[in-house]
């Protein structure tokens, strides 16, 4: 039996932040991995995707700039592209597991799962701590139809050596409409499928309606109110039927409907660990129904979006907890969501929705800027942004951004609406012009 003060269960962005942090306050610490160190997000979520992306939007800015200075729109080698990705994601795991080494955190390589009398056996080895963190993260959720061993996943796409002509994604959330606009822009027919009429029910409606029109315009087919109720292999393609009698073939099918916790494996029921179908339930303090049990990152059941950068701040929350002894509940700081493609579709903060419902406190200001200078330089066919302002204080307290630099202006946002910076605050501040940045004083 190997003892510690604390065993982290998955080593992605969470489970690290959380290992390097109680590492760093003296503690001895284990982290355990079944798959890849490093976890989802750089090895087979946000940085792959991403770096695949970048081809994407430099194609989009082509297009754009059509007429207006450019002549031709470069087309996307996707052996290369991938060739890119790999050079960068087959050094995350040794990379991820030298620098826990170096550390000094002891590391274990296999499946996690407990035992009844509390401690966790994981291959051979059988390891006891005095508390634990459980960060496992999400797997892609396969859809319960007839022919769902023949679909791939998010992990699959984001490996694929070619690209086929034509592809079928079910489920538009953040992962089909990210994959869609990649494969579409690297020249597949793409079919991408939603069960309602509500893509990224997240997001703002009306900029999630702007979006799916940008992504037909660029070829993609956009089926909403559509349920696949089954895939069958024909010859060497695959063939989809929905509710409605309608078919299609395919050269890949691709579930994209969302993700589970992974905690199958865990056995939590034997340490009187709650779980809910949406991942492991904890309270304000993150800690699970077995009090020496805590829970971090996407695997656990709560409102805030399911991203690296908050399963990292869990981590550090963590960190605090566990070395400080009792700490106040966790409470989050304004969290940005970027669904990414040409067209960028972002959000932070109070969302139009909700400020509509209460006009007394909020008003929203819906601005087209596709005539405003940043827009107009880089041609921008979609840009808009609906800027939640507290009608008291007249700061900006929210915004959804739709443009090809959402990415960028939701971050500027970020950090007026985290400082509670009115437009005079700007002001007193000198931003290089002319800039995305220097565009916040508009807004408001
Ligand atoms: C395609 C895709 C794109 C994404 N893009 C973005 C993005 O652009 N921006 C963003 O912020 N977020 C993005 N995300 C989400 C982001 O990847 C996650 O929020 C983040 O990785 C969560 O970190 P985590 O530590 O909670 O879990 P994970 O990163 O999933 O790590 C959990 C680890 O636990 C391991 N594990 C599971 N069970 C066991 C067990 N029994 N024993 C041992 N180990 C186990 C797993 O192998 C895994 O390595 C994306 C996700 C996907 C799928
Ligand atoms: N850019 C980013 O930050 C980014 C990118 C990818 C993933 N992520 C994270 O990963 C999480 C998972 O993303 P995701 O896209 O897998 O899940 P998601 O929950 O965002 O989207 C899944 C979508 O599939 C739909 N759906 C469910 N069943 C369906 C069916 N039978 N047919 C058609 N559609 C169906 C759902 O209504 C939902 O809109 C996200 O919540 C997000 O936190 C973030």
């Amino acid at each position: 039996m190997q003892e510690f003060d604390v065993v982290i269960i998955g080593g992605g962005p969470g489970g690290l932040a959380a290992a390097y942090g109680l590492h760093g306050h003296g503690l001895n610490v284990a982290v355990v991995e079944k798959d890849l160190w490093g976890g989802t997000c750089p090895n087979r979520g946000c940085d792959p995707k991403k770096i695949l992306m970048a081809a994407v939007e430099a194609q989009g800015r082509s297009e754009a700039l059509q007429g207006h200075g450019l002549t031709s729109v470069p087309q996307i080698d996707w052996r290369a592209s991938m060739a890119k990705k790999r050079a960068y994601t087959e050094k995350i795991p040794s990379g991820t597991l030298e620098g826990l080494k170096t550390a000094g955190i002891a590391t274990f390589h296999g499946t996690a799962s407990f035992n009844t009398d509390g401690t966790l056996t994981v291959g051979e080895d059988q390891l006891n701590a005095a508390n634990w963190i459980i960060a496992t993260g999400q797997e892609p959720r396969l859809l319960d139809i007839p022919g769902k061993d023949l679909l791939r996943t998010s992990n699959d796409f984001l490996d694929l050596d070619t690209l086929p002509a034509d592809i079928t994604l079910i489920g538009a959330g953040y992962v089909g409409v990210e994959l869609a606009a990649i494969a579409s822009a690297a020249g597949s027919r793409v079919h991408l499928v939603h069960h309602n009429r509500r893509p990224l029910r997240a997001f703002d409606g009306d900029l999630v309606h702007d979006l799916m029109d940008r992504l037909t315009a660029e070829g993609v087919d956009v089926k909403l109110d559509t349920d696949v109720t089954a895939v069958v292999a024909v010859d060497d393609q695959y063939q989809l039927t929905t509710a409605s009698g309608e078919t299609w073939t395919s050269d890949l099918v691709f579930a994209t409907a969302g993700r589970t916790p992974a905690i199958d494996d865990l056995h939590l029921a034997r340490i009187d660990v709650v779980t809910t179908p949406h991942g492991i339930a904890v309270n304000d303090r993150l800690q699970t129904t077995n009090h020496h049990v805590f829970a971090l990152g996407d695997v656990v059941d709560r409102p805030q979006p399911k991203l690296t950068p908050v399963a990292g701040y869990e981590g550090r929350y963590l960190t605090a907890t566990l070395t400080n002894g009792a700490a106040d509940p966790i409470s989050y700081p304004v969290i940005p969501s970027v669904v990414y493609g040409k067209t960028q579709l972002a959000q932070l903060g109070v969302t139009p929705a909700e400020a509509v419902a209460e006009p007394e406190k909020y008003h929203v200001n819906d601005l087209d800027l596709t005539h405003w200078y940043s827009y107009q330089r880089t041609a921008d066919p979609a840009a808009r942004i609906k800027v939640v302002v507290d009608q008291e204080s007249g700061n900006i307290v929210g915004a959804a951004v739709l443009s090809s630099e959402a990415e960028q202006v939701i971050n500027y946002l970020d950090f007026v609406i985290q400082n509670h910076m009115s437009t005079a605050d700007i002001n007193q501040t000198i931003l290089a012009y002319p800039t995305l940045a220097s565009d916040l004083t508009y807004f408001n």
